[in-house]
C-alpha cells in the first residue's frame, strides 16, 4: 500500500494543531515537513522550533525536508526536536566524504536518512549513496514553492530507482514530492513510488480525508 504524506507547507500555519489532526484523522501516514532557507532556495518556511511543537501534538512520522545549505550545521537540531526521517538534498553537498558523513551521523542517531534530487539531478549522482539511505526523494518541481505542475522526468527516475534496488537488493523506499495530485499520484504509483507527498492538493480543499484516500 503507497503511502501518503501531506505537506505542511501548504497548511494553515495560524491553526497547525487542527490541520495536523485533520490530517491524522484522514489516515496520512506521515507528515512533511520542508524546510527552507532563502538560500538553498529561493523561499523560507520554518525551522526546528516548529518542529518541535509539532512533534509534540503528533503521532504522524515526521518526514523532514531539508531544503538548505549546510544541512550539516542544523541537523542535530531537527534530530533533537523529533525528526523521524532526515533527507537532505546532494545539490547542497560539496564532496563524498561530507555526504558519507552525514548519512552516518543521522543514522548513528537513530533517525533514517534519505537524500532528495532536483528535477535536473540523474540518479547516477546518488549511486554510491544508495545502499545507506532508507529513503530516495524524488523531487518533481523545483524546490521552494507549493502549488507548482508536477514535471514527468520524475516517471523516469522513479523507474530508474525501482529497477537499481532490485538488482542490488537494496531496501530504499522511493518517495516522490511536488505536483502531486490523483492523475500524477497514479502515474508515480504505476512506475514504482512507495511515497507521495501532496502539499497543495491535500490542503487547499474542504475534505483532506477524501484528498488523502483518492491518493492512496
Ligand atoms: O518540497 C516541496 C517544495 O519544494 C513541497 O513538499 C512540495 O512542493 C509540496 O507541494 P505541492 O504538493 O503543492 O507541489
Ligand atoms: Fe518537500
Amino acid at each position: 500500500m503507497i503511502k501518503v504524506a501531506p505537506s505542511l507547507l501548504s497548511a494553515n500555519f495560524a491553526c497547525l494543531k487542527d490541520d495536523i489532526e485533520k490530517i491524522e484523522n484522514g489516515k496520512a501516514d506521515w507528515l512533511h515537513y520542508d524546510v527552507m532557507d532563502g538560500h538553498f532556495v529561493p523561499n523560507i518556511s520554518f525551522g526546528y522550533s516548529i518542529l518541535k511543537d509539532v512533534s509534540k501534538v503528533t503521532n504522524l512520522f515526521l518526514d523532514v525536508h531539508l531544503m538548505i545549505s549546510e544541512p550539516q550545521k542544523y541537523v542535530d537540531e531537527f534530530i533533537k526536536s523529533g525528526a523521524n526521517l532526515i533527507v537532505f538534498h546532494i545539490e547542497a553537498m560539496e564532496n563524498k566524504e561530507d555526504t558519507l558523513a552525514l548519512i552516518h551521523h543521522i543514522k548513528e542517531n537513530n533517525v533514517q536518512v534519505g537524500i532528495s534530487i532536483k528535477p535536473n539531478t540523474p540518479v547516477d549522482a546518488i549511486q554510491d549513496y544508495l545502499s545507506l539511505l532508507d529513503v530516495v526523494l524524488v523531487m518533481s518541481v523545483e524546490p521552494g514553492f507549493g502549488g507548482q505542475s508536477f514535471k514527468e522526468i520524475a516517471l523516469d527516475k522513479i523507474k530508474d530507482l525501482a529497477t537499481r534496488r532490485k538488482e542490488n537488493s537494496t531496501h530504499y523506499l522511493i518517495e516522490v514530492d511536488g505536483g502531486i495530485n490523483a492523475t500524477t499520484g497514479k502515474q508515480c504509483k504505476n512506475a514504482g513510488v512507495d511515497v507521495l507527498v501532496a502539499g497543495s492538493y491535500v490542503f487547499n480543499s474542504d475534505d483532506y480525508t477524501q484528498r488523502i484516500t483518492s491518493l492512496k
